[in-house]
């Protein structure tokens, strides 16, 4: 590469006792520095300044040159060290091979390699005391835009610092992405450890689901058949841009696997560049982390959906104003979570929360549970009596769950007390004030049942300040959304999983009668069940959400294909299970999952064969 840079260099005429970088170093004016950089001078400076305070030793000084050889930005300390390169690499100074032979960033804009040139690779003698380590940046169409280049004084010392300018350039790339605005972003890679760094792959694609442009890595993933602008999602995944564009909306960043339509397996992550206004500060680099180093804490419940929304905005206006609210739903679908969020922000917030399952209770039970009784008031009565549920509820909430359940002859004396805000304890005749909001719950449908004589028709008005019905699960827009907030609950003590489409999509079309509890279950067996393999796939979910016949014939699709090890001649048993197990890996290009379940074993079997392979 140097010598081929070399040879051009004599080619322009230029003899290596030129001085032109420290003499009369040729600088286009400033004022086209910023027509020329754009985007790559947004997406650079940032990246830039992280680099440069990650550099050691502290001599480095760091430039962006666009393609067309003009330095856009330069970062260097202002010591005596970096004094000269500063000034060489001043913004606006030209690093064409035309101007100045072989340098760094002459030699990567013209090879699109990234390169080491040191002392005297330099073509120009007056820069033989200095090293220059420079790398391309690829641009949206995967087409060269730039380099970004460190050099110093002195030789490099090692190797880390050309590593980390590789990365900071992937960084660079990826920043330009997120800046590209109103798209659907594609990360995807083979392994999931990639997924979220800047050495991952990205597609963009616009709102009809047309490339818009790739990194050099998508580039590279998709390099058979090619990628061009323009084409369809549908060309490229095995998964309607439809289904992905849902992703979108609810911004599901646990990775899942993806199919391509050459029947190649990827990890992916879809995230949407916001739309940005002309002249708007560059979007920092999305968090966009994989499960592995993402910190997972439990979050708070998913209120996405827009039915959900609209009935927790009217019921907190309404319990602002002492307005009992009537929560209906089927059983499951979060009314005890609805009735504590209405709570916890209200004014009563720093009062108590007292909740009561009227269905749960024997009917003997349930009136001395809510109004307390006094010692002696039955047999079987508590020593010093007790209080009941109604008045721990005092200053705070009262949540009655089920109260559809509640025995008619207590429905009455319930009234009473909502009605005059004061009780008496069973077996006293003494009067308690006691001033508690009031939220009911049910699955049953009351207005029905008082008309049927099941319930008090006056209670039911009573209780029936604002009455908002939660949506059953197959019926929530954030169901998606909901699936990857429990995932990522559930596996936050254990080894991060992904889940694969078909997974997903067996889990957005099953119609979870049990509602969010079932959907809890569900993911949590289908985490125990997939911890070795990284994964959830269909054959992690229970029969009723995927029927075994369909589990049965996904099972014989799902694997990476293998070719069969050779058992060869005096091999022994051994030999030949370390021959599979490493055509295994290389087939499925290190993906260890991938790779145990291709073999048919597990991933902890397999890492201990690795072991012992290893000390072999
Ligand atoms: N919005 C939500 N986001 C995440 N998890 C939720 C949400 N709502 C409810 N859950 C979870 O779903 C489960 C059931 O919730 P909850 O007990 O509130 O339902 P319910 O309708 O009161 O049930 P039941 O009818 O049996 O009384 C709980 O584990 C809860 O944590």
């Amino acid at each position: 590469m140097i010598a081929r840079s070399w040879a051009r260099s004599q080619q322009y005429g230029l003899s290596p006792g030129d001085r032109v970088l420290f003499d009369s170093p040729v600088v286009v004016r400033p004022k086209d520095i910023a027509d020329h950089g754009g985007l790559l001078l947004r997406a650079a400076s940032p990246e830039m300044e992280q680099l440069h305070g990650a550099l050691a030793p502290k001599d480095w000084v760091l430039a962006c040159i666009d393609m067309e050889g003009v330095v856009l930005n330069s970062i260097g300390k202002c010591n005596s060290a970096s004094q000269e390169l500063n000034q060489v690499f001043r913004p606006g100074a030209l690093f064409l091979e035309t101007q100045v032979g072989t340098t760094g960033p002459s030699c990567a804009l013209e090879e699109r390699e990234t390169v080491i040139v040191a002392g005297s690779d330099h073509y120009l003698e007056e820069a033989h005391a200095f090293t220059c380590m420079a790398t391309p940046i690829f641009g949206l169409d995967g087409g060269i835009v730039g380099v970004l280049d460190a050099s110093r004084k002195g030789p490099v010392t090692s190797l880390y610092c050309l590593e980390s300018l590789v990365i900071a350039a992937r960084a660079i790339e990826r920043r330009m992405f997120m800046e590209l605005g109103n798209v659907l972003l594609v990360h995807l890679h083979f392994r999931l450890d990639i997924l979220g760094t800047p050495m991952e792959g990205l597609l963009a694609f616009d709102q009809a689901g047309k490339l818009q442009g790739a990194n050099r890595i998508g580039q590279q993933i998709f390099s058979t058949p090619g990628l061009k602008p323009g084409m369809d999602f549908s060309e490229l995944f095995d998964m309607p841009f439809a289904h992905a564009a849902c992703y979108r909306r609810y911004d599901l960043s646990v990775p899942f696997r993806m199919q391509t339509q050459w029947g190649s397996q990827l990890y992916a992550c879809l995230t949407a560049a916001p739309d940005k206004k002309p002249g708007q500060a560059p979007v920092p680099a999305r968090q966009f982390v994989t499960a592995e180093r993402r910190p997972i804490s439990p979050q708070g419940p998913c209120l996405e959906d827009p039915v959900v929304q609209s009935a927790l905005e009217r019921a907190r206006k309404a319990f602002a104003r002492d307005i009992p609210v009537l929560i209906n739903g089927e059983t499951g679908t979060g009314k005890e979570v609805f009735a504590r969020l209405l709570h916890e922000g209200s004014a009563r917030a720093s009062g108590p929360f007292v909740a009561i399952n009227c269905s749960s209770i024997p009917a003997s039970l349930i009136e001395s549970e809510l109004f307390g009784h006094v010692e002696g008031a039955f047999t079987g009565s508590r020593k010093g009596g007790a209080v009941g549920k109604i008045e721990q509820a005092h200053q705070g909430t009262l949540f009655l769950d089920e109260i559809g359940d509640m025995p008619l002859e207590l429905q009455g004396r319930l009234l009473r007390v909502l009605q005059e805000r004061s009780l008496s304890r069973l077996g006293s005749t003494a009067v308690i004030k006691v001033d508690c909001a009031l939220i009911c719950a049910t699955h049953r449908d009351l207005a029905q049942l008082s008309q049927e004589q099941g319930f008090r028709e006056d209670l039911y008005y009573r209780i029936n300040g604002l009455r908002v019905v939660l949506p059953a699960l197959r019926e929530r827009a954030d169901l998606a959304l909901l699936i990857n907030r429990i995932l990522q609950n559930e596996t936050a003590a254990h080894a991060p999983l992904a889940l694969e489409d078909s997974a997903l999509q067996a889990l957005l079309s099953y119609s979870w009668p049990g509602n969010i509890r079932q959907l809890h279950q569900t993911l949590r067996l289908a985490a125990a069940l997939a911890e070795d393999e990284g994964w959830i796939g269909l054959r992690h979910l229970p029969d009723d959400v995927v029927p075994a016949t369909a589990k049965a014939s996904a099972s014989e699709t799902q694997p990476i294909p293998v070719s069969a090890p050779q058992f060869l001649a005096g091999d022994t048993l051994l030999a030949s299970e370390q021959r599979a197990i490493r055509a295994a890996i290389e087939a499925c290009q290190g993906n260890l999952s991938a790779a145990a379940r291709s073999l048919g074993i597990g991933r902890a079997t397999l890492y201990r064969k690795l072991k012992a392979m290893e000390k072999e």
